[in-house]
């Protein structure tokens, strides 16, 4: 029998909201995140798609715990079962729980490679460890010495991760790992993730990139405007009707090997944000029960934020 693999990360309706002065002493609660819910389990890559200001970052940083200070994060966080408070999350981060960081500019510019990688750490074992990490990575030996302008973009993906991955964490987040690599290195850099999963460690992994993300992750979960509209497996794109959501199905078609044909519109920035469904205003089987609030259920494997998933859509 196949042994049931333990649930690393579990969040369960998560919202995080700003607040903003508006002046004339008024304050208004921008809700960037709404109702987000996804599991990683060991093993496994979970891959979030969304197209810029979706909440991708938000999310992780809410893993993280580093949320700027005028946000406030509701719903549950837990890892192995146990619940995430700030406090924890500060004890796991960057040894159990480690970010691949959206940007390069992470890395210190005053400082050689290799003291990055074992973050400062100057005794003989910590040099193997990192000097073992780098060749992992495909960099040579010298590198270590290398100041980051020295560095080509690919190189300064792959010491991002091997930093990440010093402390043989159980969780990776990795925040838009590939933009602006070549896409052979792009390939690269995430099949060091896949390893990374292989290995039993949880990874999930925040890329716009969708064909990408069906290449190499287990299960895609797409965000639209703050909140998850349909979580599928990988292999759920190879055939438009085995998607779930109105939306996934359009970003399936704007695909380059399905046509490119992009949708319609944009998505609602949070302050606009409808009631009920929130791709109704762009949904060709929009119906008046969609400006209701809309349940994110199980359906067919994965799961769906539309009432008309297995009615009018099939
Ligand atoms: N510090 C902040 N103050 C107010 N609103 C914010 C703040 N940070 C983010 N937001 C809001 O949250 C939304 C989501 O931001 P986030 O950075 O998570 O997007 P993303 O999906 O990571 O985008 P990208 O693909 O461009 O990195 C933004 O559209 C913005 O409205
Ligand atoms: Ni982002």
């Amino acid at each position: 029998m196949l042994e049931e693999r333990k649930k690393i990360l579990s969040i369960k309706n998560l919202s995080v909201s700003f607040s903003q002065y508006e002046g004339a002493f008024r304050w208004k609660n921008l809700l960037a995140i709404k109702d987000l819910s996804l599991d990683v389990k060991e093993g496994e890559m979970v891959a979030v798609v969304g197209s810029s200001g979706s909440g991708k970052s938000l999310l992780a940083h809410s893993v993280l715990g580093i949320l700027p200070y005028n946000a406030t994060r509701n719903g549950e966080i837990s890892f192995y079962g146990e619940t995430l408070t700030e406090k924890r999350m500060r004890e796991l981060r960057g040894k159990e729980i480690v970010l691949v960081p959206q940007s390069v500019s992470y890395l210190d510019p005053l400082m050689k490679t290799g003291l990055q990688i074992r973050k400062g750490k100057k005794d003989e074992s910590s040099r193997q460890k990192s000097l073992e990490v780098l060749k992992c990575y495909g960099l040579e030996r010298d590198t270590e010495n290398l100041y980051p302008f020295e560095l080509s973009g690919g190189m300064i993906r792959r010491i991002l991760i091997s930093t990440a991955v010093m402390e043989q964490p159980r969780l990776v987040i990795a925040d838009e790992p590939t933009p602006g690599l070549h896409i052979d290195i792009a390939r690269r850099v995430l099949s060091h993730f896949r390893e990374i999963a292989d290995e039993g460690a949880g990874v999930l992994l925040i890329i716009h990139d969708l064909e990408l993300a069906v290449e190499v992750a287990d299960r895609i979960v797409v965000l639209y405007a703050g909140t998850n509209l349909e979580e599928a497996r990988a292999s759920d794109f190879l055939e438009e009707n085995r998607l779930r959501h109105p939306y996934t199905r359009a970003l399936y078609r704007a695909m380059p090997d399905n046509g490119f044909s992009a949708e319609p519109g944009t998505q609602p920035y949070a302050e606009n944000r409808p009631d009920g469904c929130t791709y109704a205003p762009r949904c060709e089987y929009v119906q008046e029960k969609c400006l209701k609030e809309v349940e994110y259920r199980n359906f067919q494997g994965g799961m769906v934020r539309c009432i008309m998933a297995g009615g009018e859509i099939r």
